[in-house]
């Protein structure tokens, strides 16, 4: 007895292990191993394993509703990839089970994605792969049964699993009519399920309807009659129609009818079938026929009621699998273009992503030109001005000597003058012209020339006061305005210019040549405010200077 039985001493992985591995085999032993789980501490994995075992148990007990709702649950709870598998494949059992095919669907359809994280050699993802094939047979899908069936047969397993596939994939064969090699597989599936207890009959019972298909029923009645003496008696309803069924439909081929009538008698005696109606319902039909053939009409027409009863039943059992199917596949087409509609929403999201990012990037592209263009332009304007700069001032000075030159000296005159005279400020103007300078140029060079003219400048500078106006207004002649000064101071400024000039060398290192110039001085007493007047007065009174013998002052003298 299970309480008996001590498992004590097994570690608790190994103890799961052979739980899972026996669970369908051996119901005491599991109900033990269950108990002893019960009793131990779990970790998170071994607790996930522990209620599906104990949820598989209710299948066992028939308790559909409370394991679905157990499964139901530990499917959403499990971490562990084997649990959900394992999980799944008991949903579809239960639902098959309980004939809820959309719900089964939906299950078969979590499996077939769930298996996909299981190892190819998986011994869990084969049967899986069975399980899945099984179902879709079972929903009159064959297709997608036989698709599942073969992956299996092409792995060539032995035992079981190889056995199985072999009955899952002829079975769906032979609903679709499909060619098969048929030799190959029904050698093949006869030999992996010979020893099989539970699997040896069924895998002759479906050869049998390939017998049956390609019309050999001399080999079906070989096959299956020697079986016959296990239903003698026994009220065990599995396999009971086809063997029946098969072996009629055998011996009405090789005409044997009273074999026939026997086995359609038998078979006959069921009213009803959970697994096999249409081929229940046909027996009924083929019985009918032969008695219409024995003009025992009234029989005839009692089963073919019976026949028709049991086909409208079939009838309605495949509608509302085929049903569930339509629905299942409709829900998963309205899944599909749920997310085709949300990949394609994804899609327009990415261009405008890519748009935006275009944009953006163009934004920036912009915003750096721009920032270039903004330095060009500042850099633009700022050269501009520099040169601008440079322009007026060489525009306003005079590039060999640095000081005023002639129209800058007009331009500041001019104002100086109106300001002074609107201030009744006193002004003076000096102009002065170097002596015999041709000869400098003739004697000691042009170069020599350009050299004086610069020392002098620069010497005449250092004597004048930021309000004074130095320029130079022709090849050696130099003026000064002086504002708010009166002609004393004019007489100052004059010689203390001659001094300065007199220490020029226009010579070269041995020959000495001294520089001289002639002054003409006048103010606004004498010539008003008049920039011409000052100018040609003042001019007038160099030349009276020059005329004089040069190297001296003099101040313009209206009279003269
Ligand atoms: N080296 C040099 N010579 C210049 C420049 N501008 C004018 N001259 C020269 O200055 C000389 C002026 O000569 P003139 O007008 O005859 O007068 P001067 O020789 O000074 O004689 P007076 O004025 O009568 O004393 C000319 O030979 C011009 O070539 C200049 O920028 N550099």
């Amino acid at each position: 007895t299970p309480e008996q039985q001590d498992y004590s001493h097994i570690a608790t992985p190994d103890l799961i292990d052979s739980a899972v591995a026996l669970r369908s085999s051996n119901i005491e032993q599991l109900t033990a191993m269950i108990a002893e789980l019960e009793s131990r501490q779990l970790n998170g994995a071994e607790v996930s394993y522990l209620s599906y075992l104990q949820s598989y148990y209710l299948t066992l007990q028939g308790r559909f509703a409370e394991a679905e709702s157990s499964l139901t649950a530990l499917a959403d709870e499990t971490r562990s990839i084997n649990v959900a598998v394992l999980v799944n494949i008991s949903l579809v059992n239960v639902y098959t089970a309980t004939a809820n095919w959309s719900k089964g669907l939906s299950a078969a359809n979590k499996l077939t994605k769930l298996i996909t994280r299981l190892p190819e050699s998986d011994n869990l993802h084969h049967y899986s792969t069975a399980i899945l094939a099984q179902f879709f047979n079972n929903i009159e899908q064959y297709e997608l049964g036989y698709k599942n069936a073969q992956k299996i047969v092409e792995l060539d397993l032995k035992g079981r699993l190889g056995c199985a596939a072999g009955i899952l994939s002829m079975n769906a064969a032979n609903n679709l009519e499909i060619p098969l090699n048929d030799k190959s597989i029904i050698d093949t599936t006869l030999s992996s399920c010979s020893g099989m207890e539970l699997l040896y009959l069924p895998s002759k019972l479906i050869v049998s309807e390939r017998y049956l298909l390609t019309k050999q029923p001399q080999l079906i009645v070989d096959l299956l009659e020697p079986h016959l003496v296990e239903f003698e008696g026994s009220d065990t309803v599995l396999n009971f129609v086809e063997i029946h069924y098969l072996l009629a439909s055998a011996y009405l081929q090789l005409n044997q009818v009273a074999q026939a009538e026997a086995m359609l008698e038998r078979l006959t005696t069921l009213t009803e079938a959970d697994v096999n109606l249409a081929k229940l319902a046909d027996g009924y039909l083929l019985l009918a026929d032969i008695r219409q053939n024995q003009g025992r009409t009234e029989q005839a027409l009692s089963l073919m009621r019976q026949h028709l009863q049991l086909r409208e039943q079939y009838l309605n059992k495949a509608t509302s699998k085929r049903l569930a199917y339509q629905l299942a596949q409709q829900q998963i087409s309205e899944k599909e273009s749920e997310i085709q509609a949300l990949h394609d929403k994804n899609e327009l999201l990415k261009t405008q992503e890519d748009l935006l990012e275009a944009q953006r990037t163009n934004d920036r592209q912009f915003i750096v030109a721009l920032c270039i263009t903004v330095f060009l332009l500042g850099m633009f304007l700022y050269r501009s001005r520099s040169i601008q700069q440079k322009l007026k001032q060489l525009s306003a000075f005079d590039g060999l000597t640095a000081i005023h030159n002639r129209s800058q000296f007009m331009r500041l005159a001019e104002r100086a003058l109106s300001y002074a005279e609107d201030n009744k400020q006193a002004v003076s103007l000096v102009l002065f012209d170097l002596d015999q300078f041709q000869k400098v140029n003739d004697t000691y060079g042009h170069a020599r020339g350009d050299w004086v003219l610069q020392q002098v400048a620069k010497a005449c500078q250092q004597h004048t006061r930021r309000n004074d106006l130095l320029a130079r207004t022709g090849g050696e002649e130099f003026c000064l305005l002086l504002l708010g000064c009166n002609d004393k101071r004019a007489i100052e400024v004059t010689e203390k210019f001659q001094q300065v000039i007199h220490t020029i060398d226009a010579g070269s290192p041995g020959f000495e040549a001294t520089m001289t110039a002639s002054f003409g001085i006048t103010d606004n007493r004498l010539s008003g405010y008049g920039l011409d007047r000052l100018l040609g007065d003042a001019g007038a009174a160099v030349k009276m200077a020059k005329a004089n013998g040069r190297d001296q002052l003099a101040v313009f003298a209206p009279d003269k």
